[in-house]
């Protein structure tokens, strides 16, 4: 077969949304997809119960429904369909109004700012789309962690009497956005601002953070449902609140989704670009996660792509148990960042190194602002493209695999393209490995071990004495873990002047006391 028979073969191309896939680079032989039958067949009846409303999520017992957010007709009851419409038409009344200056600040003529406070699913999705569609809206800040250095790096350099600010919290429980939250209200609060009636929540209904936003008498609420997983949410009112406020057309985002979607509801392998993501991801990593996906979008606008893909993907892969409760450790591992830039980091491992990845290119096809001509004949552009042919060439001489998905620009509707052709993917990817994609069971074991290090760390701060002493004699002291109680000491030290922490060559003979 040519080569150019070879790539014809293995593109999947949708000419009226101007996206294809090219697998040739990683191509899907018949007999392989025979092979695949069973669970092809599979995976599409599970998508087919999961878009009518089955549970899905059968640990949680709970539907899986963000395909519905793009067709809220898909919705399987009338007041499904209504919890989509009703809070679509609120977020876009109140990004109008917003941005029209019919809701204003208290102490300032109109909102310039959003600044917008979450963690995981509740900021990964905003943060895309901010850093992805520039608009003409509010300038969008995040607050995505619990480091208040962090917190005040970007409290600071905000307009605040012009700020809104979006808390945004599933759960309304999560610590690191309760924090951030604190940290912004006291912040306010010593700015000599009010912080209720510039803030908003976007939350699960009757949550933590709900309570606290409806008793303060928070500017506004918006409800987000249970049954939109957080790393699938930037579609619901999680994405949709900072994205209306940033000035994003955000019927454009849900538009290039529902067609994504479209497409890739037809049980036919050969023109379902998300079942053949799906099927070249088992191929490449034989249905084990063996090989790490490795992300490169060459166009810089698309840099938090592979952040957010790491989340979509490794949370709802990487799962110890299948369906049927057996141990299988599964996941694929996802990183990346931008081309051409990473050619010149890492690019040399993938072409000589461990052949332990597949790459997924993303070309961009336009480059709107490309005059220059910086050699005789060639732009900035043409060595972009370039450089991601002759990286994807390159690749492929040295046996490595890769898939390139080509889109014409970055706008919100190709934007939600890819979102929806990624978590189609996923879907299907879960059923062909057999696992649940939409519960985080995993997640739960680091937030109790942190849980248990800050009860610690206070009675730490608690025993302290004059004396100095060892973590070996306070652990004896407290019943407690040696080297747990070392590292509370060593992080009390660190933020608290008024304690000595004597260093010695080993960390088992330093001391820590009250000065
Ligand atoms: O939206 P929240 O409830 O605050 O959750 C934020 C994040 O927290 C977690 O730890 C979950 O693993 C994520 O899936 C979630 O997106």
């Amino acid at each position: 077969m040519t080569i150019m028979s070879l790539y014809a073969k293995q593109l999947v191309r949708y000419p009226e949304l101007g996206i294809s896939l090219d697998f040739s680079k990683l191509p899907l032989d018949d007999a392989f997809l025979s092979s695949m039958q069973g669970r092809i067949d599979r995976a599409f009846a599970d998508m087919k119960a999961l878009e009518s409303g089955a549970i899905a999520n059968p640990d949680e017992k709970r539907m899986v429904g963000h395909y519905w957010l793009r067709n809220s007709s898909l919705a399987p009851t009338p007041e499904l369909k209504a919890a989509i419409d009703g809070p679509l038409a609120d977020v876009k009344a109140f990004g109008r109004d917003v941005l029209d200056g019919k809701i204003t600040p208290p102490r300032a003529e109109q909102y310039s700012a959003a600044l917008v406070i979450g963690i995981g699913g509740s900021a990964l999705g905003p943060e895309l789309v901010a850093d992805a569609i520039p608009a003409a809206g509010l300038d969008m800040f995040f607050l995505d962690n619990t480091d208040p250095d962090g917190m005040y790096r970007v409290l600071e350099s905000l307009p605040l009497e012009e700020t809104l600010v979006i808390v945004i919290s599933k759960s309304g429980g999560t610590p690191e956005t309760r924090n951030g939250m604190l940290v912004a209200q006291d912040f306010f609060r010593k700015n000599g601002l009010e912080f209720a009636p510039q803030a908003v929540a976007v939350t699960g209904t009757g949550s933590r953070l709900d309570k606290t936003a409806e008793a303060e008498g928070w500017l506004r609420r918006f409800p987000m449902e249970d049954w939109v997983g957080g790393r699938t949410s930037v579609m619901s009112v999680v994405g949709l609140v900072p994205a209306v406020l940033q000035g994003v057309n955000v019927d454009d985002l849900l538009e290039g989704a529902r067609l994504m979607d479209e497409k890739t509801r037809r049980d036919c392998v050969k023109c379902n670009a998300s079942m053949k993501l799906a099927l070249a991801w088992y191929k490449a990593t034989g249905g084990k996660g063996e090989k790490d996906m490795v992300v490169l979008p060459y166009k810089d606008a698309l840099v938090l792509f592979s952040k957010y893909l790491q989340q979509l993907i490794m949370e709802s892969l990487g799962k110890r148990l299948d369906l049927e409760g057996n141990e299988v450790c599964q996941g694929i591992s996802v990183y990346g960042n931008k081309g051409s830039t990473d050619q010149h980091a890492y690019v040399q491992q993938l072409r000589d190194g461990v052949n332990n990845f597949f790459a997924t290119f993303i070309e961009v096809r336009e480059c709107s602002a490309d005059a220059v001509e910086v050699e005789a004949g060639a732009t900035c552009g043409d060595f972009l493209q370039g450089f991601l042919r002759g990286t994807r060439q390159a690749l492929a001489e040295s046996g490595r695999s890769s898939i390139t998905i080509s889109i014409p620009e970055v706008n919100a509707k190709t934007l939600g393209m890819l979102i929806a052709l990624f978590e189609r993917a996923v879907s299907f990817y879960a059923s062909l490995v057999n696992i649940n994609a939409y519960h985080q069971p995993g997640v739960e074991a680091g937030k109790k071990a942190a849980g248990s290090f800050l009860a610690l760390l206070g009675r730490v701060r608690g025993a302290l004495g004059t004396a100095p002493e060892t973590a070996a004699q306070m652990a004896a002291r407290l019943d407690a873990d040696q080297e747990a109680v070392y590292h509370c000491l060593v992080h009390i030290a660190s933020g608290d002047s008024s304690v000595k922490w004597v260093q010695a060559d080993c960390a088992d003979e330093d001391t820590f006391c009250k000065a």
